[in-house]
């Protein structure tokens, strides 16, 4: 059995992907955030403050048949941009990509924080990390990809972002014609519930890769490449009108610039990164200044290779194997 979900990015800059879920019987559908850097399914819901709420797609678990309180059980959680979500557990079908897993933790939402109050384009996340990160509690609760695992014809799942168009999450199978380059394959950390793994070079420009060696995570939650001060320094070095802006609390340059690419190698493999994928958004509307995809990660304490970099790859997440696979498109 396999599952294959279209993916949208949210607007003009692909801040988040957005992916059509199914939940309950008779099916409600809402529009999630896949993340691979946590690992709760959590929705806004019928439980969600009405001021909160309006906007948003609801989950209500009342008008499921299906649906079954998990008494007892509630969560919250703290994600990397302050923003926060808790509330308590059902358990319901949930069905991604035409692939169901009929008893699936979902978290409804009692309160959320004013970043998911605004962004009305999703209605929660669906956190595609490892179990251990999850944050039900008494009891953890085990992510759909993870109860979906043992069901699917492999227990992988590949990621397809894509700059401005539709891109694909398939569960159990690999679509290698949606690659140009050949997958190579790097073991995965997933000691912290992230899809950790080590680059092994990086270079700018389209030089040669040198071999200093990067440890970070494959995020899809993340917006940005977010990397250590010496090499975004080495990258905006190249980039004449780049600059630090305090108010965007990052480096922006003329969006007229030609950004070079940015390179990384990994399992054998290098993915090239073009400049125009490293060129996210003017700062505003209309603006002749924009906001750099490679951002630094110093004051974050890891690295995430997030969408900005996800963009330029087939992506293969292989439970199975504890891996990482990587493959140009
Ligand atoms: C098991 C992991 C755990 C659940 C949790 N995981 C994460 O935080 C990583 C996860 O991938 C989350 C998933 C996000 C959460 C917000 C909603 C969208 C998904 N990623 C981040 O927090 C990375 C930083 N955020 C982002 O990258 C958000 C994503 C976003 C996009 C559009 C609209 C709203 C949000 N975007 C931006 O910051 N930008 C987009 C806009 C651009 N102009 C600036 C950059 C964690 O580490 N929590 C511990 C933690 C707590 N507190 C802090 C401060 N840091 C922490 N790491």
């Amino acid at each position: 059995q396999t599952g294959s979900a279209n993916t949208n990015p949210s607007d003009s800059a692909d801040d988040e992907y957005i992916t059509s879920v199914s939940i309950g019987t008779p099916a409600q559908v809402l529009p999630l955030d896949f993340d691979t850097g946590s690992s709760d399914l959590w929705v806004f819901s019928s439980e969600t403050p009405k001021s909160s709420a309006s906007g948003h797609t609801l989950y209500s678990p009342s008008k499921s048949s299906t649906a079954k309180k998990l008494s007892g059980s509630t969560w919250s959680i703290e994600y990397g941009d302050k923003s926060s979500s808790s509330g308590d557990v059902y358990t319901d079908v949930v069905t991604i990509g035409g692939f169901s897993v009929k008893t699936q933790a979902v978290e409804s939402a009692t309160k959320v924080s004013t970043q998911f109050v605004q962004d009305t384009v999703i209605s929660g996340l669906v956190g595609l990390g490892f179990d251990v990160g999850n944050q039900v509690s008494p009891r953890p609760q085990k992510t759909w990809f993870s109860n979906a695992a043992n069901s699917l014809a492999e227990p992988l799942f590949t990621a397809d972002l894509r700059h401005q168009e539709t891109g694909s999450y398939n569960f159990g199978f690999i679509d290698t014609s949606l690659a140009k380059g050949t997958i190579g394959y790097t073991p995965a950390d997933g000691s912290e519930g992230y899809w950790g793994f080590t680059a092994t070079g990086y270079s700018v420009g389209g030089a040669k890769l040198n071999r200093n060696s990067i440890t970070g995570i494959a995020d899809t939650g993340t917006t940005l490449l977010l990397l250590p001060d010496n090499i975004v320094d080495a990258y905006y070095n190249n980039v004449e009108s780049a600059q630090y802006d305090d108010s965007q609390e990052g480096v922006v340059f003329d969006c007229s610039e030609d950004l070079p690419s940015f390179s990384f190698g990994v399992g054998g493999q290098t993915i090239t990164i073009s400049g125009d994928l490293l060129n996210l958004t003017p700062i505003e509307e209309g603006s002749s200044t924009c906001f750099g995809g490679l951002q630094s990660s110093a004051d974050i304490g890891i690295n995430i290779f997030g969408d900005v970099a996800l963009k330029a790859a087939l992506v293969v997440f292989d439970l199975g194997n504890e891996r990482l696979g990587w493959a140009q498109k």
